[in-house]
């Protein structure tokens, strides 16, 4: 294996000695986002403001455009044939959908984990962690891979099960210890807000608690955007959160959204209240 990877360099600049820094987390804004899939509408004019350093949990019922909503945030959502979108997204105040902005661009600044782990299943964990590098054309030294590794596992509360083990493959791994892999794999690139798309959705009780834990320890250094159906996990994880709904057939709308402990605890419309008691949805 060549000490270097070498991939294009047009997307960040020449080869750098070891590893870049950390970025600075940044503030993401949604601004009037409404989408459609072909002539089907799912979200009208959504605007949200999600703060740098914090945890924002989107909560609602199924099919009321959370995971859109997500998608939209990294340019995810144009991927698919019928979809479209309107609206703007501002990455500490600079609109990641503006002509001649790459759609790279966006991706390598804005994570996003899934709701099934999607390690790759035959490549070992150390180069599971890598994987993004390659395909953003990042280069590092071999030390400064070894030493990216060892951090992201870190990170991502894996590297103390695996740091023996680095050259078994990513399939080897318990689901929970494939998640936070995966969340390993999306910090290696340095983001600068992760979206996790209902990540514990597919894992037992303690793998969902370690990814919590995981969640708590990484809101310091990244933003992160979190779809969950757990009111608990929202409640436990979040700093603010966004209740969405559509209601009868209309497109998915923001009811509320506010600090975590208001939402919960003195919801302003009616909705909310039925919604986090456990009343609908
Ligand atoms: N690829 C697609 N093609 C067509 N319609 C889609 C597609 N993905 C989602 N939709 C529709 O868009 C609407 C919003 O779906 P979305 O998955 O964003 O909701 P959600 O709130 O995340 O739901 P859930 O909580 O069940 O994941 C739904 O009516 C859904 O059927």
């Amino acid at each position: 294996m060549p000490d270097t990877v070498t991939l294009t360099e047009d997307l960040l600049g020449p080869a750098e000695p070891a590893v870049r820094p950390a970025g600075r987390p940044a503030s993401l804004e949604a601004d009037a986002i409404s989408a459609w899939f072909g002539d089907h509408k799912v979200l009208d004019r959504v605007s949200l403001t999600m703060p740098a350093r914090e945890v924002t949990a989107l909560i609602g019922p199924s099919g009321c455009g959370k995971s859109t909503f997500l998608r939209i945030l990294n340019r995810m959502h144009e991927l698919i044939g019928s979809a479209s979108l309107a609206g703007r997204v501002l990455l500490d105040g600079e609109d990641i959908y503006d002509r001649g902005r790459r759609i790279t661009h966006a991706r390598r600044q804005i994570g996003m984990v899934f709701q099934k782990p999607n390690p790759f299943p035959a490549m070992s964990l150390y180069d599971n962690v890598l994987a993004g590098l390659k395909l953003n054309g990042i280069k590092a030294t071999r030390r400064g891979r070894d030493d990216l590794v060892e951090e992201c596992l870190t990170r991502a509360g894996l590297w103390k099960e695996v740091k023996d083990r680095l050259r078994q493959p990513g399939g080897a791994l318990s689901g929970g210890q494939q998640q936070r892999l995966c969340i390993a794999r999306s910090l290696a690139v340095r983001p600068r807000v992760l979206l996790m798309d209902e990540p514990c959705s597919a894992l037992d009780p303690t793998s969902t608690r370690r990814i919590e834990e995981t969640i708590a320890e990484l809101s310091e250094e990244v933003t992160i955007v979190i779809v969950t159906h757990n009111m608990q996990q929202a409640a436990r994880v979040s700093n603010t959160c966004a209740f969405f709904l559509a209601e009868q057939g209309t497109p998915g709308v923001i009811v509320e959204h506010g600090p975590t402990d208001a939402m919960f605890n003195s919801p302003q419309d009616p909705r909310t209240s039925d919604y986090v008691n456990g009343r609908f949805g």
